[in-house]
């Protein structure tokens, strides 16, 4: 059984799946912390894993950029391959002026000025939280290994390149950490499938301060936020 956009075989994903929006950076996951991982799909060489992480299986698979790609790969994993743990492992542009590059974010809440989760809840605001078992294992983790993160709201964005600039001010006056652009869709998704989801960021830019990680960094640089989520989850 496959879907449109995942061809792997029945059972190839674990319970839990880590979701970088990169598939790239799916694979440097998967070469660097899974043992025996094996590619299990390449559709539009969006690439998913599967391995073991200290004997458990994991599996790691990108999902592109923005909500309506990664809720085409959410969906189809849940629904389709049972994947209940869903963990975004991403980057992020800084709000907040005491952010760092390489900073961590765990995203708590997640704002956002797409319309899919109204779509799905009657035009209703609906919350995208986290799950709180999944927040609360990193964030203790994080402690008990003096790993800092920072825990709290963050701005999914529909446009990487946002023309009014000065919305940028307003985020900072509601305490949004950093803006990326698929958290709330990924709570949304696994919410309406009644499963568990996750976003953990690394700091790739600074938005209000113009700094900005390279690309390469971008796509392998995540070494700290990965070893964190797999040690808390596993
Ligand atoms: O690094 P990833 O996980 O792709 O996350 C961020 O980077 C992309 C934009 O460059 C968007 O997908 C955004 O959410
Ligand atoms: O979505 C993103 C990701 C990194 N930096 C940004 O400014 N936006």
């Amino acid at each position: 059984m496959t879907t449109p956009h995942i061809n792997a075989p029945e059972g190839a994903f674990a319970e839990l799946c880590l979701l970088p929006g990169d598939p790239l950076r799916a694979k440097f996951i998967a070469e660097q912390f899974l043992e025996n991982a094996r590619c299990v799909t390449d559709v539009r060489n969006m690439l998913g894993f599967t391995g073991t992480y200290k004997g458990q299986p994991v599996s790691v698979m990108g999902t592109g950029m923005g909500i309506p790609s990664c809720s085409i790969y959410t969906t189809e994993l849940i629904r389709h391959y049972g994947v209940s743990k869903l963990v975004r492992v991403g980057s992020c542009g800084a709000i907040m002026p005491e952010i760092q590059l390489h900073d961590i974010i765990v995203a708590q809440g997640a704002c956002t000025d797409s319309g899919v989760n109204r779509q799905r809840f009657n035009n209703f605001d609906f919350a995208a939280i986290a799950d709180f078992e999944l927040l609360r294992r990193v964030v203790n983790h994080a402690e008990s290994t003096s790993v800092d993160v920072r825990v709290g709201n963050v701005f999914s964005a529909d446009l990487f390149y946002q023309a009014d600039t000065a919305l940028r001010q307003r985020f900072q006056q509601m305490g949004i950490l950093g803006v990326e652009m698929e958290a709330a869709g990924l709570y949304g998704v696994a919410a309406e499938h009644g499963v568990a989801a996750l976003t953990v960021l690394t700091v790739s830019d600074h938005i209000m301060r113009g700094e900005a990680m390279s690309s390469d960094e971008r796509q392998l640089g995540f070494k700290a936020m990965v070893e964190l989520t797999l040690d808390a989850l596993i």
